[in-house]
C-alpha cells in the first residue's frame, strides 16, 4: 500500500517535472534575455542589501566621535571625503545613487519578464492555435468552444507562470542565503530572534497558498464555464426568440455568473487575508527585533560599552532586512502552490498539444500534385466510436469530369463519407484512392487540394462578399470571384447590395439569407479550381429557381469537374453520371437515374415514396434543333442593340460562337450548346427588312441583306439538351451584347422575354415574367419540334 502511494507519488513528481521542463523549453531561445534578467536581479539584490547602510554609516561613524571599525563601514569611507560634512553629503549621494540604481535595475527587470512574458506565451499561443486548427472534427466537436478560447488566452500563460516562479525561486532562495549569513555575522541572538517568526511566516505562507491555488483554480473553471456558456448563449439567441426562451436563458446566464462571482469572491477573502496575517506576523517580528536589538544597543553603548557590540545603525540594517526576509521566505514557501496553479494551466495547454490528431500524415507521405483524377472507394469502412460503425463496405470508382451523388435516407453516412474524402477523418476500413495512391498516403495538403467543399452550413466570414469568396483562393482577381457568383447563381443579388461585392457581412454572414449564404458557400467552392467539388446539402436553403440555376452551372461544369453531391432533393440528381443509394451506411444501388427509376428499387422508392411524384424524364432526352437557339441569340442580340423590335426583319445566317475555358467555338446544329454556364459570345447575322401587307409578309427586295456583328456575355441557365417538353427553362442573358461589358455589368436578363412572336419555328411558346426588360424570374417554356 505504501509502495503504491510512493510510486504514485514519483509518478507524479516525474510528470510534473516534464511539465516544468517543456513550459521552460519555451524560453530557451531567450537565453540571453534571462541572461540579463539574472543579472539585473543580481544588481537589485546587491542594492537591497546596502541600501540601509547609508543610514547606518551616519550614526555610526560620521554622527559619533569614533568611527566604528568593522569592514562595512570601512568600505563606505574610504569614498567619503575626510570632513563630517562631506561624508554627510556623500551619504546622501550614495544614498540617493543606491536608489535610482535600484530601480533602474528593478525597470529594467519588469521590461525584460514583459517581453519574455510575451514572446514565451505568443509561442505557447502559435503551438496552440496551429494545433486547433489541425486538430479533427472529432475533438471539436467534443469540446466546447469556449474551452479551447480560455486553453489559448489564460492556461497558455501557465509556462511564462513557472518560468517566472522557477526564477522567482532560486534568487529567493540564494538572497535568502546571503542575507541569513551576513546577520549571523553581525549578531547570533539577535538573528535567532528575527527568525523566531519565520515558522509563522512558512505556515502562513503555506496556508494561504494551497487555500489560494485551491480557489483561484475554482475561480478559472467558473470563469471558464461562463464565457462557454455566454459564448452558447450568444448562438442561441435566434432560437430562444423563437421560443420564448429569453427569461430561461437569462436564468441560466444569471446562474453562471453568480458561480463565477461567488468563486472570485471567495479567492479575493483569501488574498485579502493573506497581506493581513502577513503585516501582523511582521509587526511581531518587528517588536521582537525592536525590542531585543533596543535592549542589545542599550546593553552594549550605554551598559557596558563593547567595541564590536550592538550599534543603532546595525538595528536599523537588522530591521530592513528583516523586513526583506519576508519576500524570499515568500517565494520559497508559495513555490509549490504558486507553481501547481501554473503547473495545472500549463497541463491544460498542453493537454491540446498532446491530443492526437485524428488524421496524421506519414513521414515519408507522397507528393500529389493537383489534377483531375479517378477516386476509387475500395470498401471503405468509418467508425466514429470502436465497434460502432456507420460506413460498411463502400465500392465506387468515380472517374474525372463525372457528377455523382450519394442519395439516401438521412442518417446513413453520406455527410461521413464526405468527410473521409475531405480527409477529415480515415477510413477505419479500406481505402480511398486517388488513381490508385491511398490517400492516407498522400500529403495531407495535397489530397485537401483536391477537394473544394460546400458544407451544410455555409459557414460565412465577417468580411466583404469578396473576400467570402475569395477565401480559399485569396489571390483570385474580382474578375474571378465575379464569373463563380455568376455561376453560384449570387450575382444577382450581390448586385442589388448597395456595396455590391464590398458589402461586409455580418458576423457568420446572418445579414443574408440562408439561400445567399448558401450560394455564396458554393461560389466560394466553385473559385477554387480544385478537380473535385464536393456538395453537401448545396440547395437545401434555395428555392427552386436557384436550384434549377445551381444544377445548370454543376452540370455545365461536368466534364472540367468532378462533383461528388450530397442531397435530398432527387430532382437535383437526375443529371448524374452515377447515383449511389444509400441505407445503413451501405451502397445499395448504383446506376443512372432512368436505370434506377427502371430497377424499381430503393430509389425509384426514394422518388416517388407514394407513387405520387411525377417521374420528369421517362424517355431520353430529345435536343431541340439548336439552329432555334442560334436564331434566339440572333434576335436577342438585335433587341439588345436597341432596335426597337424585332419585328419587320428576317434573319438569315445566324451565327453565334461561344468562348469558354476552351476556347471560341461555333454553335451551329452540329455543335449543340451544351452545358449551361455563362459564356461570352459573339454573334454575328444577316438579316433583311420585311414589309407587312394585308397580314402578309414578304421580302423588302429594295433593302438586300444587311451583316451585324456585336459580342458580350451571355449566361444559358440550362443545356438546351435538357430541355424538356413542357418544363420552364431558364434562358438568362444581359439586357445587352455589348462590346466590352463586364459579367458584373450584365446582370441576369431574360433572353426570351417577348414571348413566341421574336422566335422562329415556335421554340418558345409562352413566357411569364411580364414584359419588362431586366425582371430576373422570366422563364420561358420550350416546346420540342415535331
Ligand atoms: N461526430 C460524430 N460522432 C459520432 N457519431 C456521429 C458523428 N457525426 C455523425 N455521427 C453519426 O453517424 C451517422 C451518420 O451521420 P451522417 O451525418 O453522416 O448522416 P447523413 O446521411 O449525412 O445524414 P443527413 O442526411 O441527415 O445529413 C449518424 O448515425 C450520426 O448520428
Amino acid at each position: 500500500m505504501l509502495l503504491d502511494t510512493n510510486r504514485q507519488l514519483v509518478q507524479a513528481s516525474t510528470k510534473a517535472v516534464s511539465v516544468y521542463r517543456r513550459a521552460l523549453s519555451y524560453f530557451v531561445a531567450d537565453w540571453v534575455w534571462i541572461a540579463l534578467l539574472l543579472a539585473l536581479i543580481g544588481v537589485s539584490t546587491c542594492v537591497s542589501l546596502v541600501e540601509a547602510w547609508p543610514l547606518a554609516i551616519l550614526i555610526d561613524s560620521v554622527l559619533t566621535k569614533e568611527p566604528r571599525a568593522d569592514w562595512m563601514h570601512a568600505l563606505f569611507l574610504s569614498v567619503l571625503p575626510a570632513g563630517k560634512t562631506g561624508q554627510i553629503r556623500g551619504l546622501v549621494l550614495i544614498g540617493m545613487g543606491l536608489q535610482i540604481i535600484g530601480y533602474l535595475a528593478w525597470f529594467g527587470r519588469m521590461m525584460i519578464n514583459y517581453h519574455l512574458n510575451y514572446q514565451g506565451t505568443t509561442r505557447v499561443r502559435y503551438d496552440l492555435f496551429t494545433k486547433l486548427q489541425y486538430l479533427g472534427l472529432a475533438y471539436h466537436r467534443s469540446h466546447p468552444q469556449g474551452d479551447a478560447i480560455y486553453r489559448l488566452t489564460t492556461d497558455a500563460l501557465g509556462p511564462w507562470g513557472i518560468m517566472e516562479t522557477v526564477v522567482g525561486t532560486v534568487v529567493a532562495a540564494v538572497t535568502l542565503t546571503v542575507m541569513t549569513a551576513i546577520l549571523l555575522s553581525w549578531n547570533v541572538s539577535l538573528t535567532l530572534a528575527a527568525f523566531m517568526v519565520a515558522p509563522l511566516m512558512i505556515w502562513s505562507n503555506w496556508r494561504f497558498g494551497i487555500c489560494i491555488h485551491q480557489r483561484a483554480l475554482a475561480s478559472k473553471q467558473a470563469d471558464a464555464d461562463l464565457t462557454s456558456s455566454i459564448q452558447q448563449a450568444m448562438t442561441r439567441v435566434p432560437l430562444a426568440q423563437a421560443f420564448n426562451q429569453e427569461p430561461h436563458e437569462f436564468q441560466h446566464f444569471r446562474g453562471s455568473v453568480g458561480r463565477s462571482v461567488r468563486a472570485l469572491l471567495k479567492l479575493n477573502v483569501q488574498e485579502e487575508l493573506y497581506p493581513l496575517a502577513r503585516d501582523s506576523i511582521l509587526a511581531v517580528g518587528g517588536a521582537i527585533i525592536l525590542g531585543y536589538g533596543g535592549y542589545l544597543v542599550y546593553r552594549d553603548q550605554f551598559l557596558s560599552p563593547v567595541e564590536a557590540g550592538m550599534t543603532v545603525g546595525l538595528l536599523i540594517v537588522f530591521m530592513d532586512y528583516i523586513r526583506k526576509l519576508w519576500d524570499p521566505l515568500k517565494w520559497l514557501t508559495e513555490f509549490i502552490a504558486k507553481v501547481r496553479i501554473y503547473e495545472a494551466a500549463a497541463r491544460r495547454a498542453f493537454q491540446i498539444l498532446d491530443t492526437p490528431e485524428a488524421v496524421t500524415q506519414e513521414p515519408d507521405a507522397k507528393s500529389l500534385p493537383v489534377s483531375s483524377r479517378t477516386l476509387v472507394l475500395d470498401r471503405v469502412g468509418f467508425a466514429y466510436r470502436p465497434g460502432q460503425p456507420v460506413l460498411h463496405d463502400l465500392c465506387a470508382t468515380i472517374r474525372p469530369g463525372e457528377m455523382v451523388a450519394f442519395v439516401g435516407p438521412s442518417g446513413t453516412g453520406k455527410s461521413t463519407l464526405l468527410a473521409l474524402l475531405l480527409r477529415l477523418y480515415d477510413p477505419s476500413e479500406g481505402s480511398l484512392r486517388l488513381d490508385g495512391t491511398d490517400a492516407r498516403l498522400a500529403r495531407l495538403r495535397d489530397v485537401r487540394a483536391h477537394m473544394a467543399f460546400v458544407s451544410q452550413d455555409s459557414l460565412m466570414l465577417s468580411a466583404s462578399i469578396a473576400a467570402n469568396i475569395a477565401y480559399g483562393c485569396p489571390d483570385a482577381s474580382r474578375y474571378e470571384v465575379e464569373q463563380s457568383a455568376e455561376l453560384a447563381g449570387a450575382a444577382g443579388f450581390i448586385n442589388e447590395l448597395p456595396d455590391g461585392y464590398d458589402t461586409v457581412l455580418a458576423e457568420g454572414g446572418l445579414n443574408l439569407s440562408g439561400g445567399q449564404r448558401q450560394r455564396l458557400a458554393i461560389a466560394r467552392a466553385l473559385l477554387t479550381r480544385a478537380p473535385f467539388l464536393i456538395l453537401d446539402e448545396p440547395t437545401s436553403a434555395l428555392d427552386q429557381h436557384h436550384e434549377q440555376l445551381l444544377i445548370g452551372s454543376l452540370q455545365m461544369l461536368k466534364g472540367q469537374r468532378t462533383i461528388v453531391l450530397v442531397t435530398h432533393r432527387l430532382e437535383s440528381v437526375i443529371a448524374c453520371d452515377q447515383i449511389f443509394v444509400m441505407d445503413a451506411g451501405r451502397i445499395v444501388e448504383a446506376g443512372t437515374h432512368s436505370e434506377l427509376i427502371h430497377r424499381g428499387g430503393s430509389y425509384a422508392r426514394l422518388w416517388s415514396p407514394h407513387g405520387s411524384r411525377t417521374e420528369p424524364v421517362s424517355e431520353p432526352l430529345r435536343p431541340l434543333s439548336d439552329i432555334r437557339l442560334v436564331t434566339a441569340l440572333a434576335l436577342h442580340a438585335d433587341e439588345g442593340l436597341g432596335s426597337r423590335t424585332a419585328k419587320g426583319r428576317e434573319f438569315r445566317r445566324g451565327r453565334v460562337s461561344v468562348g469558354s475555358d476552351a476556347g471560341p467555338r461555333d454553335i451551329n446544329a452540329r455543335s449543340p450548346v451544351s452545358p449551361p454556364g455563362q459564356y461570352h459570345v459573339k454573334v454575328s447575322y444577316h438579316y433583311r427588312h420585311l414589309s407587312h401587307h394585308r397580314g402578309r409578309t414578304s421580302s423588302m427586295a429594295a433593302s438586300g441583306m444587311s451583316r451585324r456583328q456585336h459580342s458580350g456575355f451571355l449566361r444559358l441557365g440550362r443545356s438546351i439538351s435538357d430541355v424538356v417538353e413542357g418544363q420552364p427553362v431558364s434562358l438568362k442573358a444581359p439586357h445587352a451584347l455589348e462590346k466590352g461589358a463586364s459579367a458584373a455589368q450584365l446582370a441576369d436578363r431574360p433572353i426570351l422575354h417577348h414571348g413566341t412572336a421574336l422566335y422562329h419555328n415556335d421554340a418558345v411558346e409562352g413566357c411569364h415574367g411580364g414584359k419588362a426588360m431586366g425582371n430576373g424570374d422570366d422563364r420561358a417554356v420550350l416546346r420540342q419540334p415535331h
